[in-house]
This record gives C-alpha cells, structure tokens and sequence, in this order.
C-alpha cells in the first residue's frame, strides 16, 4: 500500500507538488500519469525518502521510507537516473544490494534470470544499451521481493516484446496481491496496464480513481486528461 496525503513539495516559489493525495492499493497497478514537470518524480522521489515534503505524508506500507526496517524488502523502486556505477559490472552492483540488504545471494541469480540478464551479468554496466539497463533496473528493484513496487517510466528503452515482458511482470506482481505504482507520461501505454489511474498536472491531482471510471465518456485515457486540463501540448509549463 502506498499513501500520500496532502503532499507538497515547494522549491522556492514554484509548487512541484501541490496538496497531492491518492493512494495506490495492493492487488492493483496504479498509474501515475502527467506531462513532463507535472511533479511525478517530485512524487516518488518523497515516497522514497530521497527529499523532504515541504508538507504532508508519503507513507510506504503505512511508514516514511527512512523508518522503514529493510527499505529493498519492504519497497522496490526504479528511478530515472539513478543506475549504478558505470564501470560496475551487472552481477557485482546486483550482489552489493543483495549484501547491503541481507538478502541471500541466491536472488541476485534469480532476478538475474527473471530480467533476462544472465548472459549479460560479468559485463560493465557501461557497455549495456538503454534496454539492458532498464532491466537492471527493475531486477535492483524486485531484489528484495518486495510487496511495493514503484517504477518511473519502465518501458524507456525497451522494444516491444520488453515492453510486453514489464506489463506482464507488473501484473503478476499486481494480481499476487502486491502494489505497483507505475509513473509515465505515455497515457497510451500506460492505459493497457493500470487498474487504477492518478493524473497530475502542474503539481496538482487532477482526476484519480479506476482506468474505467476515469475514461467514462471518452475516447481514450489521452483524452479524458485533455477534457480535464485544457491542456492540449502535453509540454512543460
Ligand atoms: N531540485 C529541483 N529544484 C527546483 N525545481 C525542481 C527540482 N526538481 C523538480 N523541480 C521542478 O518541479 C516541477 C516538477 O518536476 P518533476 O520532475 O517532479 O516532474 P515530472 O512529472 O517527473 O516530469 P518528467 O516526466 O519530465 O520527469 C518542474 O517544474 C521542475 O522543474
């Protein structure tokens, strides 16, 4: 379970993140959709304990991310950014994780397999494409075996069948009755995997709830957001 409550995260004078509230529950994908700069990343980078709330709460299975005990048991996360050491190679960063987080060795093969890695696994990260990393990534995130997973733009990177690959492992995770906050300004994409939807827009919530009832009345998840926003170049503010 994920829960943020009235969440704002000001820098400077400019609202990122604005009085956010939703809340993703486990058995379900939950999307979490805007445009660039909407305060996505802002969001998650809250939830996961890497910045400070200006004000209000973003709980991971009912606790702040530095309380929790065993953060990469409790929560798995893939962020922009934030890769491992380039000149690392797969395997080693994999096992680093493992030690630092008391989790037996014998995962880091398992998600090693699961990420279609093994091969890959004594190469430099710095040799591996945009897709290769995008599977380090979230084999870093379900290390742990985590009930929560919270990935930011998944698919980045990855040709069809990798695309396929990510909505099938989010909704088995999903339907063995774990959490999956999923953040991406694809709505398409982002439509053919989620239960739930939460779609920000300039920091602020601006329709969440199921992918049915969001979509009622419109074409698409695309145009529910544009009804709801006026907002038809999808670009930053
Ligand atoms: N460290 C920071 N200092 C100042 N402003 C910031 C900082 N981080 C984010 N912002 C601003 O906050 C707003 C929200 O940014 P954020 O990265 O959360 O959006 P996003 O929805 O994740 O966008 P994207 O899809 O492009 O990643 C933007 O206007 C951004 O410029």
């Amino acid at each position: 379970m994920i829960e943020v409550l009235g969440l704002s995260k000001h820098y400077g004078g400019r609202k990122a993140v604005d009085d956010v509230t939703f809340t993703a529950r486990p058995g379900r994908v939950t999307g979490f959709l805007g445009p660039n700069g909407a305060g996505k990343s802002t969001t998650l980078r809250v939830l996961l304990g890497l910045d400070a709330p200006t004000s209000g709460r973003a709980l991971v299975a009912g606790r702040r991310y530095r309380d929790l005990a065993q953060p990469l048991r409790t929560v798995g996360a893939l962020l922009e950014g934030a890769g491992p050491v380039p000149e690392r190679r797969a395997a080693d960063h994999l096992m680093w994780l493992a030690r630092s987080n008391r989790i037996p060795r014998r995962r880091v093969r398992e998600v090693l397999d699961l990420t279609g890695l093994a091969e890959a696994a004594r190469r430099r990260v710095k040799t591996y494409s945009l897709g290769m990393r995008q599977r380090l990534g979230i084999a870093a995130a379900l290390l742990g075996e985590p009930d929560v997973l919270i990935l930011d733009e998944p698919v980045n990177g990855l040709d069809p069948d990798g695309i396929r690959w990510v909505r099938d492992l989010l909704r088995d995770h999903a339907a063995s009755g774990r959490t999956v906050l999923l953040s991406s300004h694809f709505m398409a994409e982002t439509a053919g995997i989620a239960d739930d939807v939460v779609i920000v827009h300039r920091g602020r919530v601006v329709v969440r709830g199921s992918l049915a009832e969001v979509t009622a009345g419109h074409a698409s998840l695309e145009e529910a957001f544009f009804a709801r926003t006026g907002d038809r170049t999808g670009g930053p503010r």
